[in-house]
């Protein structure tokens, strides 16, 4: 069970990815990223030409030797079962995923984090035992195909107002030059997938962002 400051400080930039966000090997573009300074990373197979079955299972597996090797938390996006398998630090969910008390009744004490884009979400996830909530998309985004709009950092002060205390790492269209503002906004951190895959050298994307988050 990791603490909350412990969850608060691994939040701080938050690396999502699967195979088709990458443009090389995943393993090398994860291992260039947490030596860029990533806090935490996400295993998201999703998309076109994502991987299933046995495939996905192994590249999960290879993503996370490498995060054990760097100590950094390993979460599994998504397939419960998987996180289960590979027996994962925990998992991510949306609202139309695998309910909350549902996961919490298979995982156990593994992190469980939910995605929250009102403040009514919020307050239902923190109610069902949710460890930390994803909040966007905050600004417009190409990697997610079904997102909804974006929302602009004032979904997160308004969730601060109302008192919404949990965790909370922004997500959506985040990268140099908005980073900062989504941590002035209430966040405990930003979560991102093309800042970092997409870049030429994720160790330099990672640390830049990772220079305007301190
Ligand atoms: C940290 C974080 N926040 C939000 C999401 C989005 O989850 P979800 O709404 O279930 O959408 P998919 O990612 O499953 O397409 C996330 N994955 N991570
Ligand atoms: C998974 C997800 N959930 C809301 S936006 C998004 C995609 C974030 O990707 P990017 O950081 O490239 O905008
Ligand atoms: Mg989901």
């Amino acid at each position: 069970m990791i603490e909350e400051k412990d969850l608060r400080a691994a939040l701080k930039l938050y690396f999502i990815m699967g195979s088709p966000n990458c443009q090389s090997r995943p393993q090398q573009v994860l291992e260039d990223a947490i030596n860029g300074g990533v806090t935490l990373f996400q295993f998201r197979e999703k998309g076109k030409g994502a991987l299933k079955g046995d495939e996905k299972k192994a590249l999960g597996e290879e993503l996370q030797w490498i995060c054990k090797n760097h100590g950094i938390p390993f979460i599994v996006n998504d397939d419960i079962d998987l996180a289960l398998e590979l027996d994962t630090d925990g998992v991510h969910i949306g609202q139309e995923d695998e309910p909350l008390e549902s996961v919490r009744e298979k995982i156990g004490n593994k992190i469980i984090g939910v995605s929250a884009h009102t403040v009514e979400e919020a307050r239902q996830a923190v109610n069902g035992g949710a460890d930390y909530l994803g909040v966007g998309p905050i600004f417009p985004t190409k990697s997610k195909e079904d997102a909804k709009a974006a929302q602009g950092t004032s979904v997160i002060t308004d969730m601060r107002k109302n008192g919404i205390r949990l965790p909370i790492v922004g997500i959506g269209g985040i990268g140099r030059g908005n980073a900062k503002s989504v941590i002035e906004a209430g966040a405990d951190g930003i979560s991102v997938i093309s800042a970092i895959a997409g870049a030429g050298d994720a160790a330099i994307a990672a640390a830049a962002l990772k220079k305007e988050l301190t």
